[in-house]
């Protein structure tokens, strides 16, 4: 199958005075499995759409390979989509369902029996193609959408929240289906989703977008890791936020919160801002006090099987610290002072 990229350059957009997207730029490599991860009407489905040609036709250049789709039909971009409802036709069969894009394209009848066996492999449902879509399980009709989808060889594989409609275990199930699918095929591939879960356990590398702009590019470790901003930082995952102002004396860097607190930074460290991004995991707590520690009050905590997650109030702010649980371990009352460290090698000053 053909692999394309795509490019998108200084996208704006607007549904009439309001303007929706606001100068996206963004490179996706050949065969990527991208993802457009943000909160509820930050923009992912209208980009996506855009990409696809639906809706407003936007400022900027879109390219898909090397042919600007901008202002195409979308029937002339060669990409194939995938929403959130399966909208498959009921009054036909499986194998029909699937074979519709090709009859359309007038692909010859033993040719589109070929493809519509491999892409019903490829799906893993030949044994269910003779049935109609309410014979099927969600799961299945989603798998049904996506092989009626690839059959035509699409250039870029668009998806749009595909997963949204099924109960959780099969979501979890279907996004390794997906990631399987997308290896084998090799298409370059979009995904908006807001889990993300699902963002992290199946692209490459994903754009975070607020307000219409995307606020960070970059594998989901990377994303986690190293946020750009605090936007990305509590948006992905639960950050712990501490105030304050980095000092610098000779070699030696520290963070010192507002309320005097002191975190020495590791060597080699960087970030110069107000703010310093602690993960839950990366901080210990105990009844001792140690070098460099924050003293707090456990404010409330809640055992999540594998963690206990305590609620601490130190260094200005609630601090979010998760425990591994482990058989016998103590478990640290509500009200308990205690001491906070910081594994500051993952922290992040922004
Ligand atoms: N047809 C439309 N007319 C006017 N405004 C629209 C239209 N479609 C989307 N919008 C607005 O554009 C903004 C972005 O919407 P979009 O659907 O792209 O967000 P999203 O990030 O995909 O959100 P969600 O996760 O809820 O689908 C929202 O403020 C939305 O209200």
């Amino acid at each position: 199958m053909k692999k394309a990229g795509i490019t998108i350059e200084n996208v704006h957009l607007a549904f009439g005075d309001t303007e929706v997207l606001k100068g996206v730029n963004l490179d996706i490599q050949p065969g990527e499995f991208f993802a457009f991860l943000g909160p509820s009407g930050s923009g992912k489905s209208t980009l996506l759409r855009a990409i696809a040609g639906f809706g407003p036709t936007p400022k900027g250049r879109i390219l898909i390979g090397d042919r600007d789709v901008v202002g195409l039909d979308p029937w002339k971009r060669n990409v194939g989509m995938v929403f959130q409802s399966y909208a498959l036709w009921p009054h036909m069969s499986v194998r029909d369902n699937v074979a519709f894009g090709l009859k359309e394209r007038k692909v010859p009848s033993a040719q589109i029996k070929t493809k519509v066996d491999a892409a019903l492999e490829l799906v893993d449902l030949a044994h269910l193609a003779d049935r109609m879509p309410n014979q099927l399980s969600g799961g299945q009709q989603q798998r049904i959408a996506l092989a009626r989808t690839v059959v035509v060889e699409p250039d870029v594989l668009l998806l749009d929240e595909p997963l949204s409609n099924l109960d959780a275990s099969l979501r979890v199930h279907m996004r390794r289906e997906l990631l399987r699918l997308q290896r084998q095929l090799g298409l370059t591939t979009i995904f908006v989703t807001h889990d993300q879960e699902e963002a992290n356990t199946t692209c490459d590398r994903m754009a975070v977008l607020d307000g219409g702009v995307i606020q960070q590019v970059g594998s989901p470790l990377e994303l986690y890791d190293r946020p750009e901003n605090l936007f990305v930082a509590n948006f992905l995952g639960t950050a712990n936020i501490l105030e304050g102002k980095v000092e610098v004396d000779g070699n030696e860097r520290r963070f010192v919160t507002n309320t005097g607190d002191q975190l020495s930074l590791p060597e080699g460290s960087t970030g110069e801002g107000g703010n310093i991004v602690l993960r839950p995991q990366n901080i210990s707590i105990s009844r001792t006090q140690a070098a460099d520690s924050l003293p707090g009050t456990v404010q409330h905590s809640e055992f999540l099987g594998s963690q206990i997650r305590y609620l601490v109030s130190a260094g200005g702010t609630e601090i979010v610290v998760d425990q591994s649980h482990r058989a016998g371990h103590d478990w640290i009352e509500t009200g308990a002072d205690v001491h906070l460290v910081a594994n500051t090698q993952s922290a992040v000053v922004l």
